[in-house]
């Protein structure tokens, strides 16, 4: 593909290509090219002595602002693709392309460089820290990635309202549902302004009505924040709002 041939050597790409904040400016061009590009993706892992092929060459793309799901039964591989995608880790085989970016390619250090810049990780678990506030959690996250002090009231408060939290932000987690959780979460995934957003079964402990309102708070921040999701989920219901949906048996989509 065109664009992939302009890449930059990968260090000066990571300093200089990934553009953090400039969102707003897409123009037509870069809505029409993959933010990421999965090729014949393999994972193997050593357990007890014996090769385990997990993943068994896997081809995707993420696209600008979409909703991506990736369905399958408990042991089909979902997690670790969603490692791979967010560079945790790295295929046996195969390549992925993230904003141009080789990340099978890249050192951990890149990778991290990159993934602390432009991804956000929703967890099953909400990850949040008990003793702080739900404001002081997002605040955390611009402070973890060296947003400048000056700029995190607004952006906290922005965010939490962006969730529907804003006349909660000052709730600790245990005074909150977790559906609201949940949700600081999300807020505390998008403060820094990533471009992706990786979601490790993120309704799974939700009931259907607070899963419904993830989706929905997901949607709303797809258009205002101009964000790929890409989530893993078990659940049948809440599929119909994907743009796409990737069905994965046994290491291989369907
Ligand atoms: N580091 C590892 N070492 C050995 N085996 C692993 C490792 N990571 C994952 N596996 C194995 O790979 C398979 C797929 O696991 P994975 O967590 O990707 O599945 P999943 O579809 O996300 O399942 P779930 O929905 O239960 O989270 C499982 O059999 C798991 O035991």
């Amino acid at each position: 593909m065109g664009w992939r041939k302009s890449r930059q050597p990968v260090a000066e790409a990571v300093e200089n290509n990934v553009h953090t904040h400039e969102h707003e400016t897409t123009d037509a061009d870069d809505l029409a090219k993959p933010l990421l590009v999965v090729e014949g993706v393999e994972r193997t892992f050593q357990a007890g002595g014996q090769p385990l092929h997990v993943l068994k060459g896997i081809h995707m793309e993420l696209m600008p602002r979409q909703l991506v799901m990736l369905r399958g039964r408990s042991g089909s591989g979902k997690t670790t693709l969603l490692n791979m995608i967010g560079g945790l880790d790295q295929p046996t085989k195969g390549h992925i392309f993230f904003h141009d970016l080789p990340f099978h390619d890249m050192s951990d250090d890149q990778r991290t460089k990159v993934r602390r810049k432009e991804m956000g990780f929703i967890f099953q678990a909400y990850a949040l820290m008990p003793l702080l506030s739900a404001y002081e959690n997002v605040e955390l996250s611009l402070r973890m990635a060296g947003i400048p002090g000056g700029q995190w009231k607004a952006r906290v408060e922005h965010c939490l309202e962006l969730v529907g939290l804003a006349k909660r932000m000052h709730h600790r987690p245990f005074e909150l549902s977790g559906g609201e959780q949940q949700r600081v979460a999300i807020a505390k995934a998008i403060a820094h302004r990533p471009s992706l957003l990786l979601a490790d079964e993120p309704t799974a402990e939700l009931d259907s009505q607070m899963a419904a309102q993830i989706m929905s708070v997901f949607q709303t921040i797809i258009r205002t924040e101009q964000v790929t999701i890409c989530m893993t989920t078990h659940d049948p219901t809440i599929l119909e709002v994907a743009d796409h949906v990737y069905e994965m048996v046994d290491g291989k989509f369907i």
